[in-house]
């Protein structure tokens, strides 16, 4: 496989991060082969380090499947054509996409069962980890999920779900910790982990962490889905308020109030627990005044608001500490999903633009209380864009009906939030949350002027709306 072929291969993969930047494949190393492979197929997993014109650098993993025959089967994953050592002249796919390759990558995490020590023919430093309590199904055929983002996602049948890392990082991934520690407190509000992989890295001495297996929640609807369908249903009943059409959100935002009230519960008792004195205060109202510079440069439309994000920031200096814990970090709608028993919270990573230093240090809990109220506000401004807008009627009332379904569903999850956890929107409480939603405003407004400019409007006119 020429270097051409692989590096266009990863510049059109959805979840390359580096899209156009300045880049160049520097590196790409062997650091596990899966075993069991039959005669004339060699599964692997290579780490391809990429490095950036700025002199910065990132490693993504490709799972790789190396065929000595052509695989018809999985045409649409050819990578390219590689001579081998072992193999000699092999077709490369891209591992995710094939189900023999899967089975390998399932099988080991079977055989290895709840024994701490790794299988032995496993080639590389490839540690596959398993928690009891649960016997996966080997026979589940692997289906890669389509809407694949930051990570890839394969289920294996209706049981269980590996998400592989893409972009990796020596380190403690947060995703598989969180989990870990959820699972085994027993959280409701998260799909069971069931066990993750390690590649314990010579040639950085670290440990990588490369996937995350867990329970596949087959009754999920996506958060996000349904809030647009009741934003639809309100819509479509021009002459009915948000809380008398059928498809009324507030019940399941409450929900989901209480349900991240108690994920924070539990992080709370089984992470740190730090005060940030009114000091270290001003250092956070400092990096989101950081975060709003660099982000002008960016988005020029932020200047009109500059002034009164910079109030709304300072208020954090007037408060005498806030208490900081381990949070999700990057929460929004889309990071939610309803199941039959509940609400389950998913993807764990923090943002994905963070480095990890910064994802795993605690914050205030109302970073995430913020990112579930901004995506309140995101989606009945995203049905009035798109496609049910001219459903119910003047844009002037589709707005007043867009900020009425986005106050009644804020309130519902704030109040229930809050109640659950005994708290009030008191004073102090209050400045946080504001200070938290001005900070991901301000991030969207670059997040949307990067992926998506057709959105960029979202997170400006909600600036304007609350000037
Ligand atoms: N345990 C699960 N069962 C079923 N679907 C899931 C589960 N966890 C996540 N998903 C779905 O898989 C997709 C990717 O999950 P996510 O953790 O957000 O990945 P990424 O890190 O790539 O953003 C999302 O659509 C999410 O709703
Ligand atoms: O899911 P990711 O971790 O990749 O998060 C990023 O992408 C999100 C969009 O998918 C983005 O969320 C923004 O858009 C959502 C609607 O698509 C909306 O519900 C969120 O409130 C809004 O912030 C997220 O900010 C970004 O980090």
């Amino acid at each position: 496989m020429s270097r051409i072929e692989i590096t266009s291969w990863i510049d059109e993969a959805r979840w390359f991060g580096g899209k156009g930047r300045d880049w160049e494949l520097r590196d790409l190393r062997r650091v596990g082969r899966l075993p069991d492979a039959p005669e004339g197929l060699h599964v692997t997993i290579e780490l391809a380090e990429i490095s950036y014109g700025d002199g910065s650098s990132d490693l993504y993993q490709l799972p790789l499947a190396f065929y000595t025959e052509p695989q018809e089967r999985i045409a649409h994953a050819l990578i390219g054509e590689w001579e081998d050592e072992e193999l000699g002249h092999a077709f490369v796919y891209d591992a995710l996409h094939d189900r023999q390759a899967m089975a390998l990558w399932l099988a080991a995490f079977a055989r290895h069962g709840v024994d701490p020590a790794p299988p032995s023919d496993v080639r590389g430093d490839l540690m596959f980890h398993r928690l009891p309590g649960h016997d996966l199904d080997i026979k589940a055929h692997s289906t890669l999920f389509s809407g694949e983002q930051s990570n890839s996602s394969v289920a294996f049948g209706e049981d269980a779900l590996m998400k592989v890392f893409r972009k990796v990082t020596p380190g403690v991934n947060p995703d598989i910790a969180i989990h870990q520690v959820l699972t085994e407190a027993g959280s409701t509000h998260v799909a069971a982990l069931y066990g993750w992989l390690d590649l314990i890295d010579e040639a950085t001495n670290t440990t990588i962490q490369l996937a995350m297996l867990q329970q596949f929640l087959r009754t999920a609807s996506d958060g996000w889905d349904l809030a647009l369908a009741s934003v639809r249903n309100l819509f479509a009943e021009a002459d009915l308020h948000a809380d008398e059409v059928g498809g009324d959100f507030a019940g399941e935002a409450a929900r989901l109030g209480v349900a991240l009230a108690e994920v924070h519960a539990d992080l709370a008792e089984h992470f740190p627990v730090e005060r940030r004195e009114a000091d270290a205060l001003g250092g956070l109202a400092g990096e989101m005044e950081g975060r709003l510079v660099a982000a002008l440069d960016v988005v020029p439309d932020l200047a009109p608001h500059e002034e009164r994000l910079r109030e709304t920031f300072a208020r954090l200096r007037e408060l005498d500490g806030v208490d900081v814990q381990q949070v999700h970090g990057d929460l929004h709608l889309g990071q939610t999903l309803r199941t039959v028993k509940g609400w389950k919270i998913v993807d764990f990573e923090g943002e994905p633009a963070k480095p990890l230093a910064e994802r795993l240090r605690p914050d205030s809990v109302w970073r995430d209380v913020a990112g579930m109220v901004r995506s309140f506000d995101y989606a009945p401004r995203v049905v009035a864009m798109t496609g049910g807008a001219d459903v119910g009627g003047e844009a002037e009332q589709r707005a007043y009906r867009a900020s009425e379904w986005a106050a009644r569903n804020r309130a519902a999850f704030v109040d229930a939030y809050t109640r659950e956890r005994g708290e009030e929107l008191d004073g102090a409480n209050s400045a946080l949350l504001e200070a938290y939603l001005a900070d991901k405003v301000v991030y969207e407004a670059v997040y949307e002027a990067r992926n998506r400019p057709g959105w960029l409007s979202i997170p400006l006119a909600a600036l304007e709306e609350t000037s």
